[in-house]
């Protein structure tokens, strides 16, 4: 496909770390009240990957957030477009998401969904992108860390392309014409 010339993360990589994520959250949750909170739209795929992988009975539910994208408002409060429906008070929460950049995103939900009394809220990503971060956040569960690129596919688009395709692949910015 145009602009996509290169890999960065396999199928096979992904469902490999997965595997080893989903294993460690059922060890670490064992014996609690877990609900998984997917983050539409990109955290969907590795949402639906991670829940066939956790071994413990838990709920799931998905939210849909925008953020004041700019450090300038990083201050400002995440926008709800999606709520979820799940009563979350005296339960573990783990948001499950595909990409953490600037982390202003994730920072601002975690906040957010500690006020509605949860227990905990921790998170969990596929791929990290800490070179980018402009709050700091703590990443309970890490998939893969990547470098400074633009990537898509496994839930993560360009302009709402390229988020079924089953491997992580680099934008070619330059022939692309984003800037
Ligand atoms: O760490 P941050 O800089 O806040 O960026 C990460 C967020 O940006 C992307 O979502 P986006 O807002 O593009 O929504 P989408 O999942 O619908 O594409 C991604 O899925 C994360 O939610
Ligand atoms: O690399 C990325 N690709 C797609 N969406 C994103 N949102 C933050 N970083 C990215
Ligand atoms: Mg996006």
């Amino acid at each position: 496909m145009k602009g996509l010339n290169k890999i960065l993360v396999s199928k096979a990589e992904l469902q490999h770390r997965v595997k080893e994520l989903g294993a460690e959250i059922s060890l670490d949750y064992h014996g609690q009240e877990l609900v998984l909170i997917g983050i539409l739209k990109g955290g969907a795929v590795f949402m639906a990957d991670l829940m066939r992988e956790i071994t413990l009975p838990i709920g799931i539910d998905y939210m849909s957030v925008s953020s004041y994208g700019n450090s300038s408002t990083s201050s400002g409060a995440i926008v709800i477009k999606k709520d979820i429906d799940t009563d979350i008070r005296g339960k573990h929460i783990l948001i499950v998401e595909d990409m953490i950049d600037t982390g202003l995103t994730l920072q601002h939900l975690q906040k957010h969904l500690l006020t509605r009394d949860a227990l905990s809220v921790k998170i969990c990503t596929i791929l990290n992108k800490p070179s980018r971060r402009l709050v700091d956040i703590k990443i309970d569960y890490e998939g893969i860390e990547i470098p400074d690129e633009f990537v898509v596919g496994y839930g993560l688009d360009y302009a709402e392309q390229y988020r079924h395709l089953p491997d992580v692949w680099i934008v070619d910015t330059l022939e692309l014409g984003i800037h």
